[in-house]
């Protein structure tokens, strides 16, 4: 948790203003940041200076890894998060690729469950790599990527965290994510969630034990309109310790994870936390 406070303390005391073209704001802006989550200890890297929605973070990953590309299914499971991007993105509404209401078009997910091949057809890199993971095969580039810069003008966002790579050793499953860009403030509790519920999940479903996950962040930067309450109020607070995360042990394969998996099969223990804290999003 302290990570987290560091780096919007460091953003806010060395950052720098960058203009941002796509939202037409001002960000404070720092370059590099790698945070470290004890999936092994199991302590979840929940935002606890503000109450964190957490699940609505896992609903999102729940999508990705479900290959969901339409804001109307993302709902359907529990998570808004993508309702603006996909309708209110004034360049995504203008695209003649966009399939209507709700679509996001050729994103995340979608991308890495059909991932186009040069020479015909497409790859599902999730499931190869659950299927080596399963057998205990770590082939060296047992890579997750969303990033595919010739399909850009197909949907309504460049990804952000948008590579993961697992590694086993000794029995124990690590992931590194790679992540371009960060709205820390908003994006930032829920991506720490995403990677370290990815790693959890993944271990459990593929029988490893799970080490540490590794999370890199280039881009790191909060928007002009949410410092004051960055910088004055959630920073100003003191953080609880870490709360638990819980998976039904009952989800066994990534079939279980395609199919009835829902919120309720996730739970989280000794989570105390301060106020809500609503931070303006951009679009
Ligand atoms: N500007 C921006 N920031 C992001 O973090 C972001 C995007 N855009 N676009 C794509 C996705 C969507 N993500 C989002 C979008 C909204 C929230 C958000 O509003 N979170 C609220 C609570 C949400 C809820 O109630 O479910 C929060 O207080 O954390 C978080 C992540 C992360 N990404
Ligand atoms: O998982 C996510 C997805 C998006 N973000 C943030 C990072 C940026 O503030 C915007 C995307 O804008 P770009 O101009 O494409 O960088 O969304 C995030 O933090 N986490």
């Amino acid at each position: 948790m302290s990570q987290y406070l560091d780096l919007c303390q460091r953003i806010v005391d060395e950052g720098k203003w960058v203009e941002n073209k796509r939202t037409g704001k001002r960000c404070l802006t720092v370059i590099n940041a790698d945070l470290t989550y004890h999936v092994d200890k199991n302590e979840f890297p929940l935002d606890t200076t503000r109450k964190s929605f957490w699940k609505a973070a896992i609903a999102e990953l729940l999508g990705y890894l479900r290959g969901y590309d339409s804001a109307a299914q993302f709902r359907e499971i529990g998570c808004n998060t993508w309702n603006a991007n996909a309708n209110e993105n004034q360049d995504w509404l203008k695209n003649p690729n966009r399939k209507g209401e709700d679509d996001m078009g050729f994103v995340y997910g979608a991308v890495a469950r059909n991932f186009p091949k040069p020479d015909g057809g497409s790859v599902d890199l999730i499931k190869q790599v659950i299927e080596d993971l399963s057998k205990g095969i770590d082939n060296r580039g047992e890579i997750i990527t969303f990033y595919h810069p010739g399909s850009f003008h197909l949907g309504c966002l460049r990804p952000c965290m948008f590579q993961h790579q697992f590694s086993i050793l000794d029995g124990v499953l690590y992931l590194n994510s790679y992540q371009r860009s960060q709205d820390v403030p908003l994006g930032g509790n829920f991506n720490a969630i995403q990677v370290f519920t990815l790693l959890k999940l993944v271990a459990q479903i593929t029988g490893l034990e799970a080490g540490k996950a590794f999370h890199k962040i280039v881009n790191a930067h909060i928007y002009e309109d949410q410092l004051e309450l960055m910088r004055d109020v959630q920073l100003k607070r003191t953080p609880f310790t870490s709360p638990e995360l819980h998976i039904n042990p009952d989800i066994k394969t990534f079939e279980d994870l395609e199919t009835w998996v829902t919120l309720d099969d996730f739970e989280v223990t000794n989570y105390q936390h301060h106020d809500a804290i609503q931070y303006p999003f951009s679009v």
